[in-house]
This record gives structure tokens, sequence and C-alpha cells, in this order.
């Protein structure tokens, strides 16, 4: 516990949400002085007097109360109390709002894994775990929440007090490889679907999907909003956007359409830019779609091009969104695009841009031959009572 934890703090762990159980976490000095005004256990064993791990089931009432609200708490450490209550959203509010009559301090959730967490990254960790989509994500978080990028920064402070400025420097160097890969820990990846209309956009992005998200007809001009979808490709987080087809129009929806597409090109980790392989005309594509540089050029409808002659030099990939030939293989581009070196487990990973930006600064500040604040950047990074106030 740090000193800016001393006075006794509950918080409500579980989701505001309807649920079987929710769990109050009461932890400090009076935590369980505090309880025990409430709490009478069936077994008559005050929680005062009860032994650490002893968990009772009994009766949690305020005085002036007529009904009180049969539940269990565990009597964890002699500071630290949990109550397991009703999941409804009001009966933790009342049990939060007991504690905070006796003068209980009270918080989020967050605030709490602040207080609780070794320092302040595996804090960032345990905050953003509920936010990955997909496993794979949770669990490079979780590498970082047992302490993988803590200890990396830990030796890397000290391999600067040792002299060692160089390897230092790799070290930081390695970790910032890996940073737009953390990022997309708790927000999935963004990949477009653009060209021309009519070419199979909308068809290719229900394929992927597995399930018909976008209309599709023969009819150029269909999409026109940009739609999004979020799934997992190969376990990675990633956001699809299709896209209005981009052509010369005086209808002003579609181009109001064509403008949203210009402006999701920008926000892209991917683009995949589709050909039709029944009129492949690629030096007549649009400007905004030439030389994008994270683009993936797809000729799609390959099923109705009996003998498709791909144009020589540029990478193309050849997919049918009617039979799925090449769709598999797209995907993997797709993966092989977005991340491009797969992480080890237990690999140590920057994954917020407060972590970006101290590694960032603490580079500059070794090549600039200024060791002592490049180690306090370093160390910053991990002092909980550094981090920035927020009240989630
Ligand atoms: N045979 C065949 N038809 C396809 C393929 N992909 C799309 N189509 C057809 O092509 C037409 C247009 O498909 P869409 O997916 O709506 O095309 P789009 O690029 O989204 O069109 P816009 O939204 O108008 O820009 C539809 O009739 C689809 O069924 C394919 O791979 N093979
Ligand atoms: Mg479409």
């Amino acid at each position: 516990m740090t000193a800016a934890s001393a006075k006794t703090f509950a918080a409500v762990l579980t989701p505001p949400a309807r649920g079987a159980i929710a769990t109050v976490a009461v932890r400090g000095q009076a935590a369980v002085v505090w309880s025990d005004r409430f709490f009478t256990s069936f077994s008559k064993v005050p929680l005062c007097q009860a032994e650490v791990g002893r968990i009772l089931v009994g009766q949690w009432q305020a005085e002036e109360e007529e009904l009180g609200e049969e539940l269990v708490v565990a009597k964890l450490a002699e500071d630290y109390v949990e109550i397991h209550c009703h999941g409804g959203v009001q009966a933790s509010r009342r049990i939060v709002k007991h504690l905070e009559s006796v003068g209980c301090e009270i918080g989020t959730w967050q605030q709490w894994t602040r207080r609780e967490a070794a320092d302040a990254i595996v804090a960032e960790a345990q905050i953003a775990l509920p936010e990955a989509a997909t496993q794979q994500a949770a669990l490079h978080l979780i590498d970082q929440a047992a302490g993988a990028l803590s200890h990396r920064v830990s030796a890397i402070v000290r391999d600067i007090e040792d002299g060692n400025f160089e390897i230092a420097q790799q070290q930081i160097a390695q970790l910032l490889r890996f940073a737009p890969f953390g990022q997309h820990l708790t927000r999935p990846w963004s990949v477009v679907l653009a060209g021309p209309p009519n070419v199979g956009k909308s068809s290719l992005l229900n394929k992927m999907l597995g399930y018909d998200r976008a209309i599709v007809l023969d009819m150029p001009g269909t999409t026109r909003d940009v739609l999004h979808a979020t799934t997992a490709l190969d376990g990675w987080p990633v956001q699809f956007s299709d896209t209005a087809g981009i052509r010369l129009s005086d209808d002003q929806v579609e181009q109001a359409g064509i403008l949203k597409a210009k402006a999701a090109l920008e926000q892209a980790d991917a683009v995949l830019v589709l050909h039709d392989a029944t009129n492949l005309r690629p030096h007549e594509l649009d400007d905004s779609l030439k030389q994008l540089p994270a683009a993936l050029h797809v000729v799609n409808k390959i099923d109705l091009a009996n003998d498709l002659q791909l144009p020589e030099g540029g990478e193309m990939l050849a997919t049918s969104a009617v039979t799925g030939q090449g769709v598999p293989e797209l995907i993997s581009a797709i993966v092989t695009q977005l991340v491009p070196v797969r992480p080890d487990v237990g690999q140590a990973i920057p994954f917020t841009l407060r972590q970006l930006d101290h590694l960032e600064q603490a580079q500059q500040l070794l090549q600039n031959q200024l060791p002592a604040p490049a180690s306090q950047r370093l160390s910053d990074l991990l002092n909980l009572t550094s981090f920035p106030a927020d009240n989630s």
C-alpha cells in the first residue's frame, strides 16, 4: 500500500449491471471495524475476531433499516474485507453508502486498481484488460499485468545507472518496435475496403465476416455511408470499414459518401483496394487510391474471369466474394501486414500512449547524453504517485 492509500478505501469491483453477485472491496486500517458495524455473521463471530481467510455468511444491515441483506463477507487480511452481495446495482450501492456514512473513502474500480497495483504499468494493464477484444490480445495484456514491461523498464533503469547507455538505448528501441502493436491490444486495427463502384467491396466484407453485414446490389453506388464491422482475424481484433465506390458523381448523397470514404482511408492501418477482374483497369484508379502506403490490391470476381492475367510487377491478390476463392489468402495477407512480427509469450509490450511517450522521451534524452533525466522518465513510468489522476 502507498502512503496515498493510507485512508480506508472502498470500491465496487464488479461492473455496474445486473449480475448474480457484486463485490465491494474495502482496504485500510478501519476496513474490518467499519464492516463489523453493519455485518452480523450467523455464527456470531465478529469480523474483528475472525481469523484471516475466514468467509462468513450473515446479515448486512444499518441500524435504521428494517430489513438487511443476507450475504457473504471474506476477511482476506487484517486491513482487507470483501463483501459479496446481490448483483443488482442498488444492492452494492447501499453497502457503499453505509461505508461512506462512517467515513470510508469511495472510488471507482480503476482508482482501486491504482492503489493496489505493484506499479503504474501493472495498474494500466489491469485497467486495460477489460478493453481487450480478443483472447490473444488479453493474453499479451496479462503478461504486462504480470510485470513483463515493468521488469524490462526497471532493467533499463539499472543499465543507465551502471553506465550501459548503449544497451539501454537498444532495449528502448526494441520496446518501441512493439509499441504500434501494443496500442491495438485495446483498440482494433482499422482495415478499409475501397475501390471503384460495384467491384464487390461489400460482398467481400460479408464473405470475410461470415455474415451479411452490408447490402449488396448489382448497381454501382449501393454503399453510401461508411459501414463498420468488427471481427477477429487470426485472433487479432480488426474493424473493417466498407466505403462508397469512388467515382465522379453528380449525386449529392453519393458525393458525401465518397468524401467519407476518402477520409476513412487516412485513418486506416491497411486498405484493401479492390479491382474488378472482368474489367481490370488499375491505371484508371482514382488518385486517392493510388500509392496508398498501407494498400493491398485485390482483384475480385475471379470466378467470372477465366483467363485472367494479373498485371506484372504490382503485387495483387485474387478473390471471389461469391465462391470464397482466395479469401483465406487475403486474410493471411491482411494479418501479415498488420502484425508482421508476432510477439512471443511474455514479451514486454508498451500498450498506452503514456508509455510510448515516456519511452520516446527517455530515448531522446539518452541520445542527447542526458542519462539522469532519461532514467527519471523511465522511473516515472512505474511510479504510481506520478500516474495522471483520473476519476473514471
Ligand atoms: N460473380 C461474382 N459476383 C460478385 C463478386 N463480388 C461481388 N459480386 C457481385 O457484384 C455486384 C456488386 O457487388 P457489391 O458488393 O455491392 O459491390 P460494391 O463494390 O460494394 O459496390 P458499391 O457499394 O456500389 O460501391 C453484386 O451483384 C454482387 O453479387 C464476385 O466475386 N463474383
Ligand atoms: Mg458496397
